[in-house]
């Protein structure tokens, strides 16, 4: 009997787990849970929800790794226990600290170099750095920083294990060297005030790390949109649109970046190279507001958006609704622009449908300016690429055609595919051929882009 493999999503809003045939990538059977909502959680939920998504498929796999939200600050003390509630990606209370930070160590182009990025809120940096400002006593307890994956990974591993983690997620912290691939120790003191444990890193990837209870391997895991790239197999030319809680373009690049405008985010991917990427914190959430608003499911709120007309009648939403990150406008709040008596609700829901897809139009850009070539292949994945209205539209607002990859959970999948490497111990991940993604075609409407972007000129420096 072929392998099986057990890959696992701890993303923002739910756990997801994969048991996947390791030779061909079929998946056998899938099950999830829900973790609470908010952008500061107790880490131990997400250790609840991996054993209700993950525990019953755990004994059937042969390897597993786990992919998890980035930038998540989990702090523990000398025994293992949690410090406070962890700070999430999406949070931007920190957005002070990061801009400090950024300054102390001598501007944007110097943190680009650095750490291959530059700062924002989202960072763990920025989070240890707000801690230490602002609860000394919880940031004096802490002798162990983790990421959301290694806490996961560190729970599923036999007892005695040391905490691991791998240089994908690791690039996300504010105190990794993407160009020496490890820690920068320096850079952790400066944010928490003092040294502190971190994770083992891998000698290579697809390096097993440790086993489970009954000496399954364990991979490395990685940050969710490293494990997408891995889970789609991004290759060169590609640039995967991923619409969940935030809103990704990612792309893989041998090239370390260094972007001094921190439009492009330069982490290292799953795979020994790099994933220059554009995060936005409002993403699946713009059409969860609008749906709330407009009292319908999400069929109703697309058949409704795409009962409007391009343009939305000369509505215009800059979706900014919790802070921004991409533009770093962490305190802006959304703007609904051109509304007249004769606005419908088909309009706002057009209005909101094309302003998450302008605003992933605003992250493909930098991408593709940055790689000095035109995609050839705009993936869309994530929950929200479930939507008739964003499948419809999206071509239309990117002005090129789109390729929908066949619904499935691509982070998972992506961990799967790790946990395969990890199994077979060889130099590449195994190849798992993905079959049925579409082609989207639609007449290009750049007069919606126009629109988003006079806004969005016209909004700069509001908060
Ligand atoms: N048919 C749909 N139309 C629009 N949004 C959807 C649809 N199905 C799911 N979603 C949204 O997708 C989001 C979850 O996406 P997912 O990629 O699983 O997020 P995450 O990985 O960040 O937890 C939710 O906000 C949910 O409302
Ligand atoms: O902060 C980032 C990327 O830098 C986010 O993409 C998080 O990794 C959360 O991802 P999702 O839960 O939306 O998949």
């Amino acid at each position: 009997m072929a392998p099986t493999v057990l890959g696992i999503d701890s993303s923002t809003q739910s756990t997801k787990a994969l048991l996947v045939d390791a030779e061909t990538g079929r998946v056998l059977d899938e099950r999830r849970a829900a973790h609470p909502a908010g952008t500061e959680v107790d880490p131990r939920a997400w250790l609840v929800a991996v054993d209700e998504a993950a525990g019953p498929l755990l004994e059937q796999a042969d390897a597993v790794a786990v992919g998890g939200q980035q930038h998540g600050m989990v702090l523990l003390d000398e025994h293992g226990e949690v410090v406070r509630d962890a700070l999430l990606w999406n949070d931007t209370r920190s957005a002070p600290q990061a801009a400090t930070l950024v300054d102390e160590l001598g501007g944007p182009a110097a943190c680009a170099e650095a750490i291959g990025s530059v700062m924002v809120a989202s960072f763990t940096a920025s989070k240890l750095r707000w801690v230490a400002e602002n609860e000394p006593a919880s940031a004096a307890r802490a002798a162990r920083v983790l990421l959301p994956h290694d806490y996961v990974s560190w729970h599923l591993a036999a007892h005695g294990t040391e905490p691991f983690t791998d240089r994908g997620d690791a690039s996300g912290t504010g105190y990794f060297a993407t160009a020496s691939s490890d820690w920068d120790r320096e850079l952790l003191i400066r944010a928490l005030g003092h040294d502190a444990d971190l994770p083992r890193l891998p000698s290579a990837p697809g390096e097993a790390m440790a086993a489970t209870a009954s000496g399954a391997p364990i991979g490395a895991g990685t940050g969710d949109n490293m494990a997408a790239a891995l889970g789609l197999s991004l290759g060169p030319g590609d640039v995967s649109v991923s619409i969940g809680t935030s809103g990704v373009c990612a792309m893989v690049s041998d090239a370390r970046p260094a972007d001094a405008s921190g439009t492009v985010t330069g982490f290292a991917d799953a795979t020994g190279r790099f994933l220059p990427m554009t995060t936005t914190i409002n993403a699946a959430k713009i059409l969860d507001f609008g749906r709330a608003l407009l009292g319908v499911d999400h069929d109703e709120f697309a058949r409704l958006a795409l009962a409007s007309v391009p343009g939305a009648h000369g509505l215009t939403l800059l979706p900014y609704f919790d802070g921004e990150r991409t533009p770093n406008r962490p305190d802006a709040r959304a703007t609904l622009h051109g509304l007249s008596t004769a606005s419908s609700r088909e309009d706002i829901a057009r209005a909101c449908v094309e302003g998450l897809l302008c605003s992933l139009a605003d992250g493909i850009a930098p991408l593709e300016a940055d790689s000095g070539r035109a995609p050839e292949r705009i993936i869309l994945i994530g929950g929200a690429a479930q939507s008739a209205a964003v499948r419809a539209l999206a071509p239309a607002v990117f002005g090129r055609d789109v390729t929908l990859a066949p619904t499935g959970e691509y982070v998972a999948l992506g961990a799967a595919r790790q946990a395969a490497w990890a199994l077979a111990a060889t130099a590449e991940p195994p190849t798992w051929s993905l079959e049925g993604f579409e082609t989207l075609h639609a007449a290009p409407t750049p007069d919606v882009l126009d629109a988003y972007q006079q806004l969005k000129a016209r909004t700069e420096g509001w908060s």
